[in-house]
């Protein structure tokens, strides 16, 4: 039996869940879209973007062709940036479209269900020409890309490298006599290959080649580089370039491959803000920092924690909303089956989700004002903060992308049969989210980049010298005692702290017996890092944890009593997930006991329990309209049996009674005459 709720027919089992939810609902959209003014513009910018129906295909995306899907991201990407030139410019208060905007952002994922070709373009070719340009460099390639009068991507990886950017292959040498220089890729290894969009949509592309002048290697540099004619669209001669083919996502980025045949472009063409080349070929280094040239890594690595949090919102939406209206099995004869959410490991598999999601909203906030402040510092010459930071983002960026990759698959287990269906949108989140894991920085290589960090200041530390603020917890790695485990939050956090500074003190000091033994540094380091990477690990997962609950504790200062109680509940059962998840860790580097931890067990089950009847409310909160999550299980009015049967229907193999194979295979087969 439905029900109607503000002319929308709504499912009864979703419409109990909203009724007996206990806290203002909107009040907590306020929170995670950092205020009521915030979520007032960004439904203003969802309805002119989205209530003309602009982003719906007429075929699902999912019965086209390659190409099909190809040219119709295309389409929509053209009617999306129209719109970003347009209305959404001035709603969004940007001045020009721009690509920071989590807003924009977010509306855009209704125009795709899987990406953009232009995501390339927004979020890596203009922030290069922002960052690695100077300023005539940008008055000129600026308002030509952000009017989208040029679209260009990010080829830096190549097929034989991608983590080591020092050993890419692609030269650059410059010609002083004609003041260009010569782009050139002299082994396949060197073609580049996965820049988003290069396959057929771009015609300018940030390219990452070893500099080379007067004979000498200056290691790698970016050059902008034209591969397409303006006009015909036709690749310039000189330029190789292609599709890579299907993969597991991605598939409407049109990934490709390029690569150089003593190519030419102007000596301008080399992004001169942090290196120059002067016309005799003088090779001049600006840049204070050396590694300035891997900026738009950086940035890149800050919004992808916005990214995955969103996405996982998304797919905690679905995977609750349904496991509302799901009704199987029954463990009490004499009653009807229960809702899927009233068992308790289902409840374990989800409210992680919804709790890690805004846990990891609240440090890309977080990490997005650190990142301002340190770009701030640097403007005025000062780099001392940018090791800090890496350290930080690299490791944000890794454990946000695995953890949000790792609970969107349990949301798809949540789903049972039908988060596997493509209509539940769950695998598409999943395909986009675990690409985030790898790129940008693998997991393993950027949390060996943190544990790098760790392990200077573990030194420094030891030396009694001052620690950075995101390490100073490591000064008391020193007092000879394991830390005093308490199960308050900032107990828990403490303890959190502990497992981070216990672990990179087992990593220093292996580290050091190997060296004793004859080892090099090299090798003993490399002999570590199973352990170097649990230590930078752990200690992203004490960041996580201390930014969220102080970041929650803030935000809901002038809260109603409820919505305290009930992110209160969601930042503890954080804490004591992952306690739980560690307690052998806990066992080794804290004082708790066996005792404490068959305790913990019980309060994180009874925690469970508590947030249960808010479970709906909690995702409703997330404000995703149906635009944006694509899904046939968790659309707000929850009719999940409806929409299975309508998209079943839409599938072209029921277009016909009979398919073609049968007098083609199996009638021949069955009749013995194949
Ligand atoms: C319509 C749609 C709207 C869209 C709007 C916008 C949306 C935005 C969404 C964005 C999505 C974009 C999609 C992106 C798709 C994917 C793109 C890519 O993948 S691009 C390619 C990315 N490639 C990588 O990330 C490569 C990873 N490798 C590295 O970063 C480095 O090679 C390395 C860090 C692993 C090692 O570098 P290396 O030079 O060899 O350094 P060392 O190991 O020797 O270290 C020396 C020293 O430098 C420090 N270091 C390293 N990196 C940095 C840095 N970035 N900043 C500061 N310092 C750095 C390192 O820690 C060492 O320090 P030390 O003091 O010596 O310990
Ligand atoms: C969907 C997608 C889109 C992409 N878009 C772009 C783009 O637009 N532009 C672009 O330039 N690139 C792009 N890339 C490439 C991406 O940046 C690289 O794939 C990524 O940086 C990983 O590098 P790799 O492929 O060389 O992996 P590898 O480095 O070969 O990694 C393979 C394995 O080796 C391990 N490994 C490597 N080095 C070390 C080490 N030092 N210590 C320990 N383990 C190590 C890794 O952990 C991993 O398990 C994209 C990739 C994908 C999947």
């Amino acid at each position: 039996m439905t029900q109607t709720n503000n002319n929308m027919t709504v499912n009864p089992d979703l419409a109990m869940e909203r009724a007996k939810c206990n806290f203002n609902v909107l009040e907590v959209t306020h929170i995670f879209d950092g205020g009521e003014r915030n979520t007032l513009q960004r439904k203003k910018i969802e309805d002119v973007a989205l209530n003309s129906g602009a982003s719906k295909d007429a075929l699902g995306e999912e019965h086209m062709s390659p190409k099909e899907k190809y040219e119709n991201a295309v389409r929509k990407s053209c009617i999306y940036a129209t719109m970003m030139k347009n209305e959404l410019a001035e709603l969004s208060g940007l001045e020009s479209f721009g690509v920071s905007s989590p807003v924009i952002r977010r509306t855009a994922d209704a125009f795709f269900k899987e990406v953009s070709p232009f995501l390339l373009h927004l979020g890596m070719f203009v922030p290069t020409i922002m960052g690695q340009c100077t300023p005539e460099q940008q008055s000129y390639w600026l308002p030509r890309a952000l009017d989208m009068q040029i679209i260009g991507t990010y080829a830096q990886t190549e097929l034989g490298h991608g983590t080591f950017i020092r050993g890419l292959e692609t030269t650059a040498t410059y010609d002083p006599e004609t003041e260009e220089f010569v782009l050139h890729s002299p082994t396949l290894s060197s073609y580049k290959w996965w820049a988003g969009g290069l396959g057929k949509t771009v015609n300018y592309c940030i390219v990452v080649a070893q500099l080379y002048t007067k004979g000498e290697c200056h290691g790698t540099h970016p050059f902008i580089v034209q591969i397409r004619d303006e006009d015909t669209h036709v690749p310039l001669p000189g330029i190789k370039v292609g599709e890579i083919g299907p993969k597991m996502g991605f598939n409407t980025a049109d990934n490709g491959f390029l690569g150089f045949d003593h190519y030419r472009i102007p000596r301008e063409h080399m992004l001169m803000k942090n290196a120059q080349v002067l016309k005799d070929g003088t090779y001049v280094k600006v840049a204070r920092h050396g590694k300035l040239t891997y900026g738009t890594m950086v940035f890149v690595r800050v919004v992808l924690v916005n990214e995955v949090a969103f996405n996982l919102a998304k797919a905690s939406t679905i995977a609750v909303r349904y496991s509302a209206i799901r009704r199987q099995s029954k463990p009490k004869p004499d009653e009807v089956e229960p809702q899927i959410l009233d068992y308790v490991t289902q409840q374990h598999k989800l409210f992680i989700a919804i709790a890690t999601a805004h846990a990891l909203q609240l440090c890309s906030t977080w990490l997005w004002e650190s990142f301002s402040a340190v770009l701030a510092q640097m403007k005025g010459g000062n780099t001392d903060t940018l090791p800090e930071f890496h350290a930080l983002s690299s490791c944000l960026k890794a454990i946000s992308t695995s953890d949000s990759a790792h609970l969107i698959e349990q949301c798809r287990h949540a789903c049972g049969g039908h988060g596997y269906m493509i209509s539940s949108g769950i695998p598409n989140l999943y395909n986009f989210v675990s690409a985030t894991r790898t790129y940008e920085g693998d997991y393993t290589v950027l949390l060996l980049q943190t544990a790098r960090f760790l392990v200077k200041a573990y030194e420094q530390a030891e030396a009694k010298k001052p620690l950075t603020p995101t390490v100073s917890y490591l000064a008391h790695a020193f007092s000879g005692s394991r830390a005093t485990w308490d199960n308050s939050p900032d107990g828990i956090i403490r303890s959190f702290q502990a497992l981070a500074a216990g672990k990179t003190a087992v990593c220093v000091t292996n580290m050091r017996k190997r060296m004793r033994a004859g080892l090099s540094q090299v090798d003993a380091w490399e002999m570590s890092t199973i352990q170097l990477v649990a230590a930078a690990e752990a200690h992203c997962r004490a960041v996580i944890a201390d930014t969220y609950r102080k970041e929650i504790v803030r935000l809901t200062a002038n809260s109603s009593p409820n919505v305290k109680v009930v992110m209160d509940q969601l930042t503890t059962l954080y804490l004591y997930y992952w306690a739980l998840e560690r307690t052998g860790d806990l066992l080794m580097f804290t004082s708790v006991s066996q005792k404490d931890l068959v305790d913990l067990q019980i309060a994180y089950e009874e925690l469970l329990l508590k947030i249960r009847p808010n479970a709906v409310g909690l995702v409703d909160a997330f404000d995703l309209r149906d635009e944006l999550l694509h899904s046939t299980l968790g659309s707000y009015d929850g009719r999940v049996y409806e929409r299975l049967m309508e998209e079943a229907l839409k599938s072209p193999m029921n277009k016909e009674p009979v398919s073609d194979a049968y007098s083609k295979y199996l009638r021949p087969m069955m009749k013995g005459k194949l």
